[in-house]
């Protein structure tokens, strides 16, 4: 049987604290071939001249139509920010790219609309809003959970340079909570907050409190309470190789998908 070939990958976002791990998990990978990186800046540059990235040749570009035309990547990976990564998202589907976005704040609207541009280019590709496993086993027994307690909390605790609140896995995890749970408005009918906040932001009534604190990497609680009894689910990323098992598994799958995936939780088996 002949060899495969390895998956041509590009980065976008190769100096962050994400691009730089994928890059990392990238070089010691040999089903992996990292083809190139988008970066506003460094153009022309080599990603192995970046500091703490690994030896490596391949260019880096400022304008993602170009790498895409050159380098003929079979799959970008995006760990960027909203406004970049639906700008790469919306290139790939240009070019015929299949996208793998780790980037959080994509809308349910805007998700609709790259899958609704995806199916009709039967392109392949995955929103993830985590990449740990252990978090996305967390949202599915959340989901399972909910059936039962419909009173719940998520609390979602991550470093202080995290831009974004709440996290994208936190309103991922209330959006598969709502498929399950009868609609609720939690709390006291007549509770009200002395101090604007107090009580998190509310979806579907249920509750999200964001913690942001230097020592933190990404950590979410869910807590579920019934009569005389709380269940609580726990999921730490102590370091951003947890996320790594997932990307890996994402840059496999996605070469047989002819649509977007939105959650890694609907391609595990
Ligand atoms: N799905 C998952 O499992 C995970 C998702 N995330 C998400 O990934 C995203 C990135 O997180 P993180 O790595 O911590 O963030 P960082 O801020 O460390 O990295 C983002 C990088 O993107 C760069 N960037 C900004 N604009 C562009 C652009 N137009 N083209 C290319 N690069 C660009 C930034 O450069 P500069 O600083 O110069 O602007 C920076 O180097 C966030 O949305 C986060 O929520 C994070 C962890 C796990
Ligand atoms: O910014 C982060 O760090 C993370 N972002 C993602 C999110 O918003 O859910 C995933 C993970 O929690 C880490």
């Amino acid at each position: 049987m002949a060899e495969e070939r390895p998956i041509r990958v590009a980065v976008a976002g190769p100096r962050g604290r994400m691009g730089s791990e994928t890059i990392r998990m990238i070089a010691s990978a040999p089903e992996f071939i990292l083809a190139a990186a988008v970066d506003h800046g460094h153009d022309g540059e080599r990603v192995g001249s970046l500091p703490g990235l690994p030896e490596l040749d391949a260019r880096i570009y400022a304008d993602i139509a170009d790498c895409f035309s050159v380098e003929e990547p079979d799959v970008l990976i995006d760990f960027t920010n909203p406004e970049a990564g639906k700008r790469n998202l919306q290139s790939a589907i240009e070019f015929g790219v299949r996208p793998v976005i780790g980037t959080s704040g994509f809308s349910n609207e805007d998700v609709a609309d790259y899958q609704k541009q995806m199916a009709d280019k039967k392109l392949g590709g995955i929103i993830a809003p985590n990449f740990a496993i252990g978090a996305v086993l967390v949202m599915k027994f959340s989901q399972m959970a909910a059936k039962y307690f419909p009173d719940v909390e998520i609390i979602e605790l991550h470093h202080d340079k995290k831009k974004d609140a709440p996290s994208g896995t936190a309103v991922k995890t209330a959006e598969l909570i709502e498929k399950t749970r009868q609609p609720k408005k939690q709390g006291a009918p007549d509770e009200r907050e002395t101090l604007k906040g107090a009580r998190g932001a509310d979806i579907d009534g249920m509750r999200i409190h964001s913690v942001r604190l230097p020592g933190l990497i990404a950590h979410q609680e869910v807590l579920f309470g019934g009569k005389g009894e709380l269940l609580t689910l726990r999921h730490d990323s102590m370091d951003r190789a947890s996320f790594m098992t997932g990307v890996g598994f994402a840059i496999k799958e996605v070469m047989s998908l002819d649509s977007l995936v939105y959650g890694l939780e609907n391609i595990l088996n």
